[in-house]
């Protein structure tokens, strides 16, 4: 099992976990431990699994088969939920309901929050900091529908910090994003990582996240194909080559593996 971040506690433990869908499997064999710390990305070809795994690692689709531990919890038992932030793909932060960037953001509190209980001092500086992090906070009184798609995704990241997570999954996060927007997201999600979160990560392009990135993890028909040093993804090829970066951080990282035994992993 690769590891970047050997001797920290693991927060996630996945072991020989399937999903299948209307009778199609879609994940099979799939064994993923993530520690504390880690800055793990999911790659492959679409259709590989990648959103499904996030899903399956974030109790929202069930298992077919394999077990899964959260914090050292199994499923079944767990219930810290706030620990745990998560941005979907292709979300949108605007509802047609009128809402400020501020609420928005102020509904990922709500998980941490006595029902109907007004917002504590804890609540608000939660989402201003959280603003701040992701570089909206003089947008904090406008209505999300007049920010851009990009600063949009910016809002739902700062909704999922202002829960205070420390295991944080994000999918495609970057995908129809702008070059400024994609670089306010990785200084957000570099500061997140650099006070001790745990990041996964779903991309088809690491643009300015890269240099944050310590471990990569491929799949392929819904298996891992490559677990290890950080790849870098090159589209205009379709296949991934190694990353130097990072990787000298953590003397102590294995040599990459490739369960499928190919050079290129998809
Ligand atoms: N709700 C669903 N109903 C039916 N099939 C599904 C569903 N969710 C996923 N699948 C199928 O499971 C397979 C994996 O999908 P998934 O979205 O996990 O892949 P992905 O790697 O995230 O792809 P992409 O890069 O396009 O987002 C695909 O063949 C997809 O059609």
């Amino acid at each position: 099992m690769s590891s970047s971040h050997p001797g920290s506690e693991p927060v996630v433990e996945l072991r020989d976990g399937a999903v299948a869908i209307g009778g199609r499997p879609v994940l099979r064999h799939v064994d993923l431990t993530v520690r504390q710390g880690e800055f793990v990305t999911l790659l492959g070809p679409n259709g590989s699994g990648k959103s499904t795994l996030v899903r399956a690692l974030t109790g929202l689709r069930p298992l077919t088969l394999g077990t899964l531990h959260l914090f050292g919890t199994p499923l079944a038992s767990f219930r810290d939920w706030h620990r745990l932030g998560f941005v979907p793909q292709r979300s949108s932060a605007a509802s047609g309901v009128p809402a400020s960037v501020a609420e928005v953001v102020g509904s990922g509190r709500l998980t941490r929050r006595r029902l109907l209980r007004p917002a504590s001092r804890a609540d608000r500086a939660a989402v201003a900091s959280a603003l701040e992090l992701v570089g909206l906070a003089d947008r904090a009184r406008d209505s999300v529908a007049t920010l851009s798609g990009g600063q949009q995704q910016r809002v739902l990241i700062a909704r999922a910090l202002a829960g205070e997570p420390d295991l944080f999954f994000l999918d495609e996060p970057t995908a129809g994003v702008d070059l400024p927007n994609q670089q306010a997201l990785a200084a957000a999600l570099g500061a997140l990582s650099a006070a001790g979160s745990t990041v996964v990560l779903v991309t088809h392009e690491l643009g300015p996240l890269a240099p944050l990135v310590d471990r990569t993890v491929v799949l392929r028909d819904g298996r891992v194909v490559y677990d290890g040093a950080p790849l870098q993804v090159d589209d205009a090829h379709g296949h991934h080559h190694p990353s130097p970066r990072r990787t000298d951080h953590h003397p102590g990282v294995v040599a990459p593996f490739d369960r499928s035994g190919e050079d290129v992993p998809w």
